[in-house]
């Protein structure tokens, strides 16, 4: 997790230092003046000796906010822990349960997340008796439903993942999936979730002494000293504004924190490995001026699934380079990798992943919105269907430049235009559902030309669409890189394509890139085993249709069972026993090539 530090984050940084301080710090300093009466100064107003007034037995306001704020605090964090507990154990009850009182337990969070916070607090508050306890009670079950119903979805998000279900094939019993498989991969969220849920705990404490509920004198709380001010606040309004900023400021410094790091952690979990000397260029690499360079890009998840390990790439500007290999190989994640979009819990590390010449991670999220175009192969999941194409390519430029409405408009229809999408005007006033596949691709295409793309990543861009409709929008493409210059990653199963469309085509497999070479020497120059293999599988028209495509014998081996040697050993007919126990590194194979198989190189 990065956490950026923007100003709302170290402004929630500085607030919540400045309270962890104050509660240390706060009873020892002032606890003395806090508690001194003094019968020559009751009920006054703010003074040079008492800025914030003074209370009916002439006890310094200020030396008691300022004391409050460790039982506030403290309260708070109490109210906060007991409400996460119950809740953690109540959302996680339907992944231990049987189906019936799994049910029951879901049943019970619906119930309990739909009934009134307050009404709970106040509720659990009388029951459990007036004071601190109740109110922290009551506060703990109005922020359990939260939890509850937070742990139910991320548990349920992390048990449709593969090695759950290959844990519970392996029967293993369900207490024990859910603590070795499914807790420790939701902690995060969780964690971040209790920053937040401070805040609102601490501002729920306050309402609840302010209603007489909470904390009873000679305790006071900031919520207990608002009670006892709010009915001077004609007169001497400072003294109820002295605990009612104190509440509010904690109160939006532990949001503003909350905040900062649910937005770092839903970022993908980036971890940059200390960068290694950049080795001097080889043969076949591109040039340093390269828009997007990657190495040593390793996606991993739980349970020790690497479906990227350690891949090297770079697209100079205005070059096409293909991403091939079969299904599985890593090629969408490598995708994703750049576009900071691999999904929880996947963990992202890499020597260097720089796009322009910067680390994506210091990239701002408007940065990358211009820089990085990305065209997926669903067009219709990357639209949203309740708004007008129009209005969904204005909004990339309102939201990253600023531009008004109007302005917006108007670009996004020269840019419908631009990708030749018939009456821009027209279409633009539509919603996806009324444009077909292709020219919905288009609309997507002429979002990520709504910024000034240095980068255009296009994941199987054409796979959903029919023949005919490819070749346009391949064409496009071209005509779009020619026209702004930008870098583009091409992803495909489809080496056919790839070899018409790109420069220069990198085959990836097992996680691996295993061959890198000019795009117009793949039919005859290719040299690695298993590029060959991909080539050989194509039918061309000389290609005898009664006899079976030649196939690849076996398979990829699944993210967590690549061993230690050459990934394709298996299927590989010239595979040695050295292949099976060594891995053979990328190494140059005459000019602009580069190939990792000694059995070739
Ligand atoms: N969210 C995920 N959780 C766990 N494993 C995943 C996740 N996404 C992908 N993987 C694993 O990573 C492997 C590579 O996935 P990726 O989508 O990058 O392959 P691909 O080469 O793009 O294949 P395809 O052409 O089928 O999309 C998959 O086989 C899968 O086992």
């Amino acid at each position: 997790m990065s956490l950026r530090w923007s100003g709302p984050a170290v402004a929630g940084a500085v607030i919540v230092a400045l309270m962890a301080a104050l509660a240390v710090a706060g009873p020892i300093v002032w606890g003395e003046a806090a508690e001194r009466i003094d019968a020559g100064a009751i009920l006054q107003g703010a003074s040079a000796e008492h800025p914030l007034g003074t209370d009916n037995l002439g006890r310094d306001l200020l030396a008691r906010v300022l004391v409050a704020g460790r039982f506030s605090l403290a309260l708070a964090l109490a109210a906060t822990l007991i409400g996460a507990a119950a809740g953690i154990v109540l959302g996680t009850l339907p992944s231990v349960l049987p189906k019936r009182g799994a049910r029951l337990a879901t049943g019970t969070v619906n119930a309990l997340v739909a009934f009134p916070g307050l009404l709970l607090a106040m509720f659990t508050a009388v029951v459990t008796g007036l004071g601190a306890r109740g109110a922290v009670l009551g506060i703990g079950a109005a922020i359990a439903p939260g939890f509850a119903r937070l742990t139910q979805t991320l548990a349920a998000s992390v048990a449709g993942a593969d090695y759950v279900s290959a844990a519970r094939m392996l029967g293993v019993p369900r207490r024990r999936i859910l603590s070795r498989h499914v807790l420790p991969n939701i902690a995060e969220p969780l964690i971040l979730n209790l920053t937040q849920a401070l805040g609102g705990a601490l501002l729920g404490l306050a309402g609840m002494s302010f209603l007489g509920l909470g904390v009873q004198p000679p305790s006071f709380d900031w919520g207990r000293l608002l009670f006892d001010g709010f009915s001077r606040i004609y007169v001497t309004p400072e003294v109820a504004l002295g605990p009612a900023a104190a509440v509010a400021l904690a109160g939006i410094g532990f949001n503003l924190l909350g905040d900062a790091l649910a937005r770092a952690a839903a970022r993908t979990t980036v971890r940059k490995m200390d960068e290694p000397p950049a080795p001097p260029p080889e043969p076949g690499e591109p040039d340093p001026g390269a828009v997007l360079d990657v190495r040593d890009l390793t996606v991993t998840f739980p349970g020790g699934s690497t479906p990227v390990r350690g891949l090297s790439l770079a697209v100079a500007p205005g070059e096409v380079v293909g991403l091939v290999g079969e299904s599985g190989s890593g090629k969408s994640l490598t995708a994703a990798a750049v576009g900071g979009l691999v999904p929880y819990p996947g963990k992202v590390t890499y020597g260097r992943l720089h796009l322009g010449g910067r680390d994506v991670a210091e990239l701002s999220d408007k940065e990358l919105g211009t820089a990085l175009a990305m065209v997926f192969q669903d067009p219709l999941a990357a639209l949203n269907p309740a708004l007008k194409i129009g209005g969904q390519l204005a909004e990339v430029a309102v939201v990253h430049e600023g531009a008004t409405r109007a302005a917006a408009r108007r670009r996004a229809v020269d840019r419908l235009g631009q990708v030749h999408l018939p009456e821009p005007e027209r279409r633009a006033a539509q919603h996806p559902h009324e444009l077909s596949g292709g020219m919905r691709q288009r609309a997507v295409i002429a979002m990520g030309l709504m910024g000034t793309p240095r980068l255009i990543v296009a994941d199987e861009p054409t796979t959903a669409l029919d023949v005919t409709v490819q070749r346009q929008i391949l064409r496009l493409l071209r005509e779009v890189v020619a026209e702004t210059g930008a870098a583009t990653l091409f992803i495909s199963h489809d080496i056919a394509v790839v070899g018409e469309l790109c420069d220069r085509v990198v085959v990836m497999y097992a996680g691996r890139v295993v061959e890198e070479l000019p795009a117009d020497r793949l039919a005859d120059g290719a040299a690695h085993p298993y590029s060959r293999a991909l080539i050989a599988s194509l039918p061309d028209l000389d290609t005898d249709r009664t006899r079976p495509l030649a196939g690849i014998p076996g398979t990829q081996p699944a993210p967590d069972q690549v061993g230690p040697g050459c990934a394709f050993a298996p299927r590989c007919s010239l595979a040695t026993e050295r292949c099976v126990t060594q891995r053979p590194e990328l190494v140059a194979h005459g000019p602009l090539q580069r190939v990792a198989c000694w059995e070739v190189s």
